[in-house]
């Protein structure tokens, strides 16, 4: 080219200028793109959803190979929380600091990893089979303290290199942390609000709710469905006679015997003062038999330790009733249930009696 040449000098001059527009209108669409996702954030209903706008929706809207999560879970309440959240792909769960110190040492920045470097860091993100050539680590921070990271990756060498930006990763990384939070704290509320706070099951009006979606289930796919009530002995004698907390104590440990007994889909509920109702789906009578025996021996077994040391025994007296062929609804079933219940009180307490037949 003549540099002398204006008309030349034009030319370059307008090519400069058509790729700082084309630089400038990229920018825009990656900040309108960042700025919709953000929104989304904010607006979440649920964990569930949040994970996959996380997981799923970013590593599509930003043309990524591999995104994780990882969330910090010492105390096992997210564990606890997730069977119950069908999720795909889930959360990786930390049981402490380690790994997320491994990514990130003291500092709470985002880290771009361009090929050539830190290839263990890369394989620890997201798994030694994953084999990404670049990769951005968000740390997710709450109020100074690190609760998780987000891991976004490319097979792509050139898409994140540690001259790049982070503004708007470390903008979305804070975003994503108050949504997460937020969305915690609104599932203990809703786990709050259908828990019996004393024995840790649930309360009267979860299983209200859920027992009619049980009932409705189980008489659409004709599965059976088992119903215990399951009450504790001469309760009233141990109120009187060690006081009204080691009562408290003795209703809290065998809410957890129960739940210990019963696997993932079963229900667990504190009926009313020292009554449980347990709903076992899919299971016929001798599976639920066989329940209603494990929570009566482990009671039985079990010592009750007292505030001043000392232990004492109890037991509890469990009735069971299968859904009746062609039952019309859920009360059918409760009903038989608390009728097995008094049988096995009045048959001695200490028992099971099933449907008017005593097991044990
Ligand atoms: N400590 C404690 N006691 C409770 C609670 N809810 C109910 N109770 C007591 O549970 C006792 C239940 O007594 P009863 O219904 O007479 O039954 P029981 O003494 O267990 O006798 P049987 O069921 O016939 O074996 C009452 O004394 C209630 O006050 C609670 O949350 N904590």
């Amino acid at each position: 080219m003549n540099a002398a040449d204006p008309q030349a000098k034009i030319q370059a001059l307008r090519r400069q200028l058509q790729s700082l527009l084309d630089a400038a209108k990229a920018n825009e669409r990656k900040l309108d793109r960042f700025d919709a996702l953000e929104r989304r954030l904010i607006a979440v209903e649920s964990l569930e959803e949040l994970v996959k706008l996380l997981l799923v929706e970013c590593r599509a809207e930003f043309g990524l190979d591999a995104a994780e999560l990882w969330l910090l879970d010492p105390d096992g309440e997210l564990q606890r929380a997730l069977p119950g959240l069908p999720m795909a792909p889930a959360p990786q769960l930390l049981a402490h600091h380690g790994p997320l110190r491994a990514l990130f040492g003291t500092a709470r920045t985002t880290r771009l990893i361009a090929p050539g470097h830190d290839e263990a860091l890369l394989a620890a993100a997201f798994g030694a089979g994953a084999r990404m050539r670049s990769a951005a680590l968000l740390p997710l921070v709450r109020q100074g303290l690190l609760i998780g990271s987000l891991h976004f990756g490319s097979s792509d060498a050139g898409r994140y290199d540690a001259s790049s930006g982070t503004k708007f990763l470390d903008r979305l990384a804070a975003i994503a942390a108050i949504a997460i939070e937020s969305m915690l704290n609104r599932e203990r509320l809703r786990r709050a609000g259908m828990t019996d706070g004393l024995t840790g099951v649930h309360n009267r009006r979860y299983f209200d709710h859920r027992s009619l979606i049980e009932f409705s289930q189980a008489v659409r796919h004709r599965y059976p469905l088992a119903c215990l009530f399951l009450d504790i002995d001469h309760f009233k004698a141990i109120n009187d006679g060690h006081g009204h907390p080691v009562g408290d104590e003795v209703l809290r440990q065998v809410g957890g015997m129960i739940l210990r007994s019963l696997r993932t889909g079963d229900l667990a509920a504190r009926y009313g003062g020292e009554e449980f109702v347990v709903l076992l789906p899919r299971t016929d009578l001798a599976g639920a038999r066989e329940v209603a025996e494990r929570i009566r021996l482990m009671v039985q077994a079990a010592p009750f330790v007292t505030p001043e040391g000392g232990t004492l025994s109890a037991t509890l007296s469990a009735g069971l009733a299968m859904l009746p062929a062609g039952a019309a609804s859920f009360a059918e079933l409760l009903g038989a249930a608390d009728r097995a219940l008094y049988e096995a009180k009045r048959q001695g307490r200490n028992r099971t009696v099933a449907g008017g037949a005593p097991v044990s």
